[in-house]
């Protein structure tokens, strides 16, 4: 395979599909596989990529520049390559023919039935994708695992491609994906590391060495890892464990701040200048989501489990059992502090989405704290940015069972508002449950002339200034932060 960096002519705007001498296919154009592949394309323009979908809405979406996805610097990157060397399509098997190279990049969601439900991992997309690949190929191809998943998978990813009746052969890597959401396109560009795992034999380091020539045409050598299957496969698991254990662990200490008057993001500097610790990842919120922390924290608990070891199965548990438990505190803290009831209530729930800078709101705190707000019938208000009010319907029902079949109320008891003033008009309580940055500069004593008195804030991502809010009136809860002592405190 050739590079840019070996002296190629960049291709130009009209080259033909059979004049690239490298073709790249990734089946799955979500989160991952469309911001992924628009970096290739951006960074790799003497590839051909196309990225393919069972979804057309999705593919359609990618065609135009409302793209499926929110994710900032997007767009600028995908219109760079779209039409060049960078495509979207659902004609799926030809796009596999003709690749030298398949990412696998689809979802692998928590099982809700069968065996392991609730907790392992289901693989069924990816061995769909396997199955598809060894259908239609009719060249050798190198198979790439980019979605998550359950250590030794690309064993079952490699039975099923050998089905192949045209004696084919493929070589299959594992290369995870570390991308956050918000920040993908940085974390793409200059990424911490790239993780390749491979088979230990000449054909799998030729694999491996096929990938690495990929990506060093950006990335530097020195951030490219190669390593076996299996530890490329169970790191990525790990990795986010540890993300997600982090935050849990200083929001099981949040709890013991609120009780003891230490300040959360003082304890969190303190620890942060510790090189052993370091300072990223600290910041005590209403409780962790997205798609994935849950899911494969609850995967590492279903392997651990199903390979013997009960205790660190348990000790991972945890990481969810904090989580649950945060989310669960702040809802009761907001009913607890507005005299035990809030039936009837406008409560201004600023922020949907499970982090800024994404309209993702898979597994997002704010449904959960919604869900325990509307079963205390309280009326909710909700302004985020980026989430539209189809979207989070779709979550009440996925994340928790809710939906105006079982919740006849569901549609009237949430309204979402246009902005963070019309969501705070006449409400009681505003909710902060995503860090928006512009949720810091609010004119929040314009919000406090229109809310109900007394006026409450719940601040769930550390964003408010405590000091100039309490001086407007506001009556002021944040996570981690001591409390204003009234009447109802207990101590
Ligand atoms: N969302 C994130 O930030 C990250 C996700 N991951 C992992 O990457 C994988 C993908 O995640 P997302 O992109 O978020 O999922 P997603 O749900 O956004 O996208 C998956 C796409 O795959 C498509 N798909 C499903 N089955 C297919 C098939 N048989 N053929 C073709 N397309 C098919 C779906 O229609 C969907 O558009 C998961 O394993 C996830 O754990 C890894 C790092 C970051
Ligand atoms: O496998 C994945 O899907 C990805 O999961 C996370 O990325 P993501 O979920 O997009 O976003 P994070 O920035 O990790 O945040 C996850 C959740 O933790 C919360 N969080 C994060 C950091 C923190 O200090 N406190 C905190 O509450 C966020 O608000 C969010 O709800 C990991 O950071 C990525 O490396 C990984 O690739």
């Amino acid at each position: 395979m050739f590079k840019a960096s070996e002296g190629t002519t960049p291709p130009s705007v009209t080259m033909a599909t059979d004049e690239f001498k490298y073709h790249i296919c990734c089946m799955g154009a979500g989160y991952v596989g469309g911001p992924t592949m628009a970096v290739i394309a951006q960074r790799c323009p003497h590839i051909r990529v196309c990225v393919v979908d069972i979804s057309q809405t999705q593919i359609d979406a990618w065609n135009t520049d409302d793209l499926p996805i929110y994710e900032p610097g997007l767009l600028e990157v995908v219109k760079e390559s779209r039409g060049r060397n960078l495509f979207f399509s659902t004609d799926i098997d030809s796009e596999i023919k003709r690749a030298d190279m398949v990412f696998i990049s689809v979802n692998t969601p928590t099982k809700t039935t069968g065996i392991g439900a609730g907790k392992a991992a289901n693989i069924k997309n990816c061995e769909l994708c396997a199955r598809k690949i060894a259908e239609v190929a009719d060249t050798p191809k190198v198979v790439v695992e980019k979605s998550t998943v359950p250590v030794r998978t690309a064993e079952a990813v490699r039975r099923v491609l050998a089905t192949n009746d045209r004696g084919v052969k493929f070589q299959v890597l594992s290369n995870p994906e570390f991308l956050a959401e918000g920040t993908a396109m940085p974390d793409l560009q200059e990424p911490s590391r790239v993780l390749i795992g491979g088979m230990q034999t000449d054909a799998g380091l030729a694999a491996i060495q096929e990938l690495v020539d990929v990506y060093s045409n950006w990335v530097p050598k020195d951030r490219i890892l190669a390593t076996n299957t299996w530890s490329s496969e169970l790191s990525k698991l790990v990795a986010n464990a540890f993300l997600a254990q982090r935050v849990s662990s200083i929001n099981s200490i949040s709890a013991l701040c609120e009780a003891t008057d230490a300040d959360c993001s003082e304890v969190s500097r303190a620890l942060g200048y510790d090189p052993r610790i370091g300072n990223k990842f600290l910041n005590a919120s209403v409780g962790f989501g997205g798609s994935c922390f849950q899911k494969d924290v609850l995967n590492l608990v279903y392997i651990c489990e199903s390979t013997g070891l009960p205790e660190v199965a348990e000790y991972w548990n945890q990481v969810i059992v904090m989580n649950d438990h945060q989310k669960a505190r702040f809802t009761q803290l907001m009913v607890k502090r507005m005299f035990n009831t809030i039936t009837g209530k406008k409560i201004a729930v600023l922020g949907f989405a499970f982090k800024k800078d994404t309209g993702d709101t898979r597994e997002t705190p704010a449904v959960f704290v919604c869900k325990a707000l509307l079963e205390e019938q309280a009326r909710v208000q909700v302004y985020d940015p980026q989430v539209k009010r189809s979207q989070m319907f779709i979550e009440f029902d996925y994340t928790c069972g809710v939906n105006k079949d079982n919740t006849p109320k569901l549609e009237e008891s949430i309204v979402t508002c246009e902005d963070a003033y019309s969501a705070a008009d006449g409400a009681h309580a505003l909710a902060i449950l995503t860090e928006w940055d512009e949720f810091k500069t609010l004119d929040y004593q314009r919000i406090y002339n229109n809310m109900a008195k007394p006026a409450f804030v719940f601040d769930g991502r550390g964003v408010v200034d405590i000091e100039v809010l309490r001086k407007i009136g506001f009556e002021v809860y944040c996570i981690g932060k001591s409390r204003p002592k009234y009447s109802l405190d207990s101590k």
